[in-house]
């Protein structure tokens, strides 16, 4: 019954199978890739592709005798778990199960290859050694259980061809699919670098370019704030740099924490940051800005020698309509926080 014409079918399976879960996946990583750690709602959706491909492959069998035959109903729950990890693999797995039969051998054998896998936490080693070990033993394990089934010397043959194809597209697939997650990851590094400051992990500047000039282009009104550690050089020089470092690692922590309604913090250069608050009422922003100056100013920061000192903050506040051009605002709120330094320090200014 075994013929090497029927390996078209293996092709086609495993094109199915490459096709379905690289969209899957491809759609599920658009903000960033899809892992164990997603979201389980995201999990859950790649392991119902894969339960739904994997539904779909047990109707493309390849029959050896009557009653003996190679399925690759395995591949996609065996691809997912590997991927994204156990969530999505006994989704399709259950999926499977449920639609195939329930609890007969097929589905109990299915369920024995997984279990190992579950067992070892395959998906954290996010290596092809670990893979490789589990399909050369599902080949081993499909062959020695047709080998009785496979009584002519040219079956044999032709269902050892079927196994070592079947390895092979089993192995691109992966290859495949990982190759797309190390691209979708480094894309989102690289784009995550060019967004943030390293630091603080605030916006940088360029984001923050970005951000005022759509504002601009929007005509959105807003506040626009400017604020500097004080005496921050005098800190450095006294206390080291690495202080420094950790100074303005927790004043970005204090800012982001008191951050209220969505605004948008970024570390303007050096130790200046720059906030815009979406809410464009200048007396709440002076509010919100006088409760950042007093949690700042109150919050002990502990040094790496062990010591404790207080930090203080000058801010300038401007107020962007959305007719003028944001360049005008930006240089009022700079203007605001220079007179801020001038008059003394730890205070707010507005323009
Ligand atoms: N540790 C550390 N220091 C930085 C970093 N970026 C800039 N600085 C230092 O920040 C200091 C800024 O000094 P100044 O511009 O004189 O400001 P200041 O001492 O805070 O004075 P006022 O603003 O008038 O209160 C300089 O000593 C810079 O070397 C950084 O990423 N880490």
């Amino acid at each position: 019954m075994l013929s090497l014409l029927s390996l078209d079918t293996l092709y086609v399976n495993a094109c199915i199978t490459y096709a379905s879960l690289s969209a899957g996946y491809y759609f599920l990583s658009r903000r960033d890739t899809l892992c164990y750690r997603s979201a389980p709602w995201r999990r859950v959706l790649f392991g119902l592709i894969a339960g739904l491909v994997s539904l779909h492959l047990t109707v493309n069998k390849l029959y050896i005798t009557q009653e003996a035959y190679y399925s690759f109903e395995f591949v996609p729950i065996l691809l997912v778990t590997f991927i994204a990890g156990w969530l999505p693999g006994v989704l399709a797995l259950l999926i499977n199960v449920t639609f195939t039969g329930g609890i007969v051998l097929d589905n109990i054998v299915l369920s024995l290859m997984l279990l190992p896998m579950l067992v070892a936490r395959v998906w954290r080693y996010n290596r092809l050694s670990p893979f490789l070990i589990v399909i050369s033993l599902l080949t081993l394990f499909r062959l020695l259980v047709a080998s009785p089934a496979l009584n002519e010397r040219q079956m044999q043959l032709e269902g050892l061809i079927y196994q070592i194809i079947s390895f092979l597209c089993l192995l691109i697939c992966y290859q495949a699919l990982s190759a797309m997650r190390r691209h979708l990851s480094t894309f989102f590094s690289a784009q995550d670098s060019a967004r943030h400051d390293a630091l603080t992990r605030l916006h940088n500047r360029h984001a923050l370019s970005k951000h005022l000039s759509e504002l601009e282009q929007s005509g959105t009104p807003c506040c626009l704030v400017m604020l500097d550690i004080d005496n921050f050089k005098q800190l450095n020089d006294i206390h080291g740099h690495l202080a420094g470092d950790k100074v303005l690692r927790e004043v970005a922590f204090l800012l982001r924490e008191a951050n209220d309604g969505g605004d948008f913090i970024a570390r303007y250069g050096g130790e200046e940051f720059t906030i815009v608050r979406n809410d464009n009422r200048i007396a709440d922003c002076v509010r919100h800005c006088e409760y950042l100056r007093k949690r700042i100013a109150a919050h002990p920061f502990r040094l790496p020698n062990g010591s404790t000192i207080v930090v203080t903050l000058s801010f300038g506040i401007a107020y962007h309509s959305g007719q003028a051009p944001m360049v005008a605002a930006f240089r009022r709120a700079d203007a605001a926080l220079y007179r801020a330094k001038e008059l003394g320090k730890n205070r707010v200014v507005r323009s």
